[in-house]
């Protein structure tokens, strides 16, 4: 049985005590010496008392013989009874211990028995003898000696037998105490030695275990509260060492994630000297860990720390780690080749459980491409990319810095508005590269105009800005304009064509027209306008009237924006019909506005600012679903299927949302999709790109007519037609309105019909406002016909009743 006691031997566990346990051993020669100490004192003092009882017995008997025996000695020794006297003292004699006694008889003799023992103790008593009569005689004295030799004998056995008894006992009682000690206390401790002895890291997970029952009364005595304690001890170490070996893993972990780190790291004692640089660092910045051991970081290159930026920045930083616990910042640092790169630090101090800082982590990180990319943001930020001049933002900062600087020195800043005359043309006509190109040059030739100190700026789209500070006379300012007008009178060269492109500048200057940028910019803009008005390639100086007409622009746009919500826009429509009978085919929706201020506006005066404005892409979806809506009502009034056309602008065509716009209004309004036409200018698909014949091709795909509006006024390149999916060309009107004047535009007319028809398209004349116009185009074959001849535009209702009233009379 695990907890069974297997006594050992007795020798050999005497041995095994002596041996292995010097505490029993001790404690041995210390309880033998003790009780040896006690049993002497106890035995001494019994055999004393032992002694002294006999003592008094002697003393007693002695007291006795004087009491029994001292009157009838009187008696015999007043008779003179020699023979009694003789017999009294041989029976005194006879009593123990007594040996010798001694009667002195007044006046001078003595009677003497017995004999005193030389060698052995004695103890004597006396006593008078009197004779009691009338007269009180003192007839001797009797002296009793009594050997102590027996009582010393007595007392000698005891002594022996107690001290024997006593010592055998106490030799016993320390075996058996000694044995129960070592059974039941110093062989644990023993275990608990060896145990203690043998502990190790090795052998932590076994514990101690004493030789014992495991009994409530074993594990609450103070071994076993011992042991408990060992084992605790062995467990909490145990533990400790566990999350050693954790904490250890996990510093492993984070050494091996440190150095693998994709940040630099660098680990600085207080001083501020490397004490660690991970991989990251050395590949950073070139340098060997090893080299920079004990360096500042701010001093690994030759004179770093003399050069005064490092050394004012490695101060703010420590300063900034000490009061604020954090640096971060973004630094130029220098690699070991000497090659600049930006780096992103971290600086924090590295604390103690005390929270005293023990040394300083430095994480940094390459930002060059960032850095990189931030400054190419920057740039875009603040100059336009195609022509690489600062743009409105940077424009502006740089005229309130000149503003700032004009009222320093008390002088004047001209403010130069610049728009391209026709850009937009251009753009539509020869394509978006060719409008690109235009700008660059443009951008060119403005600048080679300015002296250094002067600002260029592309404010966007075709509107450039000059801020020219320093302005000495009234008319500096127009001699720059003149030279800007002047350096655009070569043509440009755009598609392999000459092109003239000419500008329209408006003036403002500081502090005449204001003293605040952005009301200059507006007065250079009112002035812009003005000198458009004059007929382009011309510059105005701003003039406070000239507000009015910047201010009604802007009223316009803001009125412009809510017109959809107030439903302010209509719808015209005016006939397309068949030109040989006169009958109707479609009708061409002309947008309205109708505007409480400013009465009814024609589209010719608000669709350029709703193009400009973006406006158009809303107003144009509006367009699509009334106009559609409208031809689907015809058709319930009237049962006819009219055809519907609707004009397009370009940035509505552009508008990536388009064509579902279309298909839309299309299908919500239930319309038949060929009864839709698409009026697209010729300026538009002259751009010649993949998304215009992309757009083009989905359209035709859905079955929605396209027709090619105001033929002849662009470029007229046949090629598109035969490369688009177009149904109809429609010839503008300023062909058809002087084809019976001029007949240079009878024979284009003529041509166009028949080179139309060769490509398999209808044609549309517009404008048609005389008779004898439609007599030449019946004759000329065109198919159908439109203009005030046969009506001008009408309102919804107009058109309905014009609608009912010409079929009545065609039916007639
Ligand atoms: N993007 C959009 N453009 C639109 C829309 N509605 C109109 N417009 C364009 O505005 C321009 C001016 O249009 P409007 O003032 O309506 O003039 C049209 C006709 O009234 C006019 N016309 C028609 N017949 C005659 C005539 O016999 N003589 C004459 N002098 N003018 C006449 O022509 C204009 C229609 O031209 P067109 O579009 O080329 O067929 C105009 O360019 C419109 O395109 C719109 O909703 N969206």
């Amino acid at each position: 049985m695990a907890n069974s006691y297997d006594m050992p031997k007795l020798s050999t566990r005497l041995q095994r005590f002596r041996k292995g346990s010097p505490l029993s051993f001790r404690l041995l020669a210390w309880i033998l010496l003790f009780s040896s100490v006690f049993t002497l004192i106890t035995s001494a003092f019994q055999i004393y008392s032992d002694y002294r009882k006999d003592i008094s017995q002697i003393d007693k008997r002695m007291a006795v013989v004087e009491s029994g025996y001292a009157s009838s000695l009187a008696r015999s020794l007043w008779a003179l009874d020699q023979k009694l006297l003789q017999t009294q003292m041989e029976g005194i004699l006879s009593l123990p211990d007594i040996v010798h006694l001694r009667l002195r008889i007044e006046p001078d003799s003595e009677l003497v028995m017995g004999e005193i023992p030389r060698e052995s103790e004695t103890t004597v008593h006396s006593f008078d003898l009197i004779h009691e009569g009338d007269e009180t005689f003192k007839l001797g004295e009797l002296t009793i000696t009594a050997d102590l030799a027996r009582v010393y004998q007595e007392m000698e056995r005891k002594v022996g037998i107690i001290l024997a008894t006593q010592f055998l006992k106490t030799f016993l009682v320390s075996i058996l105490i000694i044995w129960i000690f070592q059974h039941f206390v110093t062989r644990h401790l023993t275990t608990m030695a060896n145990y203690a002895r043998d502990f190790s890291l090795q052998n932590l997970a076994r514990p101690l275990v004493l030789d014992r029952p495991h009994t409530p009364s074993n594990e609450s005595d103070e071994l076993g509260k011992v042991t408990d304690a060992i084992n605790q001890m062995r467990e909490r170490l145990n533990d400790d060492i566990g999350r050693q070996e954790r904490d250890a893993a996990e510093i492993r972990k984070f050494s091996k994630a440190i150095e693998q780190s994709p940040s630099s790291v660098l680990i600085c004692d207080r001083q501020w000297r490397i004490e660690f640089a991970n991989q990251k660092f050395s590949q950073l910045t070139g340098y060997d860990a090893q080299s920079i051991i004990g360096k500042h970081p701010g001093a690994l290159g030759e004179n770093d720390l003399d050069n005064r930026e490092s050394r004012h920045l490695w101060q703010s930083i420590r300063l900034q780690v000490q009061r604020v616990g954090v640096w971060q910042g973004e630094v130029n640092s220098v690699r070991k080749n000497g090659e600049r790169f930006w780096e992103q630090l971290i600086v924090t101090p590295i604390k103690d459980g005390g929270g005293e800082t023990t040394g300083y982590l430095i994480l940094g990180e390459d930002i060059s491409i960032r850095k990189r990319y931030e400054q190419q943001l920057l740039r875009q930020a603040n100059y336009d990319i195609l022509t690489g001049l600062p743009n409105r933002m940077l424009a502006l900062d740089r005229l309130k810095l000149a503003l700032a600087q004009a009222r320093r020195e008390n002088s004047q800043v001209g403010v130069m508005f610049l728009d391209l005359d026709n850009f937009k043309h251009i753009n539509d006509t020869l394509g978006h590269d060719a409008g690109d190109n235009l700008l660059i040059e443009a951008a060119r030739r403005i600048s080679s105009c300015l002296r250094g100190t002067s600002t260029v700026a592309r404010l966007g789209g075709d509107e450039f800005l000059v801020i020219l500070p320093g302005l000495t006379g009234s008319d500096a300012s127009s001699q720059v304009a003149d030279r800007i007008l002047k350096t655009f009178s070569p043509p440009y060269i755009l598609n392999g064509q000459e092109v003239f492109v000419t500008t329209s500048i408006g003036i403002s200057v500081f502090p005449t027209d204001s003293d605040n940028s952005g009301t200059l910019l507006q007065h250079a803009d009112a002035a812009m306008y003005q000198a458009k008005h004059k007929g382009k390639s011309a510059y105005a100086h701003f003039a406070p009237e000239m507000t009015e007409v910047s201010h009604e622009r802007l009223q316009m746009e803001s009125r412009m924006r809510r017109a959809l919500e107030l439903n302010e826009f209509e719808l015209n429509f005016q006939p397309i019909v068949d030109t040989d009978s006169g009958n109707l085919v479609a009708a061409e929706a002309l947008l309205r506005w109708n505007n409480p201020s400013m009465g009814m506006v024609m589209p010719d005066r608000f669709i350029p600012l709703a193009e400009e404005t973006g406006l158009i892409i809303p107003i144009g979806e509006w367009v699509l679903q009334e106009a559609c809506r409208a031809a689907v009502t015809w058709k319930e009034t009237t049962g006819r299927d009219i055809g519907i056309s609707v004009n397009v602008s370009p940035r509505q065509f552009r508008d990536p949302g388009f064509t579902s716009t279309v298909l839309n209004a299309v299908s919500s309004s239930g319309l038949n999709h060929n009864q839709l036409e698409l009026e697209i200018t010729e300026r538009l698909i002259l751009d010649n790109s993949i998304e215009t014949a992309e757009i083009l091709r989905q359209l035709d795909d859905a079955g929605v007519r396209l027709s090619v509006d105001d033929f002849g006024t662009g470029y007229s390149a046949l090629s598109y037609l035969k490369s688009y999916p177009f149904d109809t060309l429609k010839i503008d009107k300023s062909f058809v309105q002087d084809v019976m004047k001029e007949a240079e535009d009878a024979s284009l007319v003529r041509a166009i019909i028949n080179m139309a028809h060769s490509l398999g398209l209808s044609v549309i004349a517009e404008g048609v406002e005389e008779e004898a116009q439609t007599h030449f185009l019946k004759q000329e074959g065109c198919d159908y016909s439109q203009g005030y001849f046969y009506s001008r535009p009408l309102p919804t209702e107009d058109f309905e009743t014009w609608l009912k009233t010409t079929q009545r009379l065609q039916q007639a």
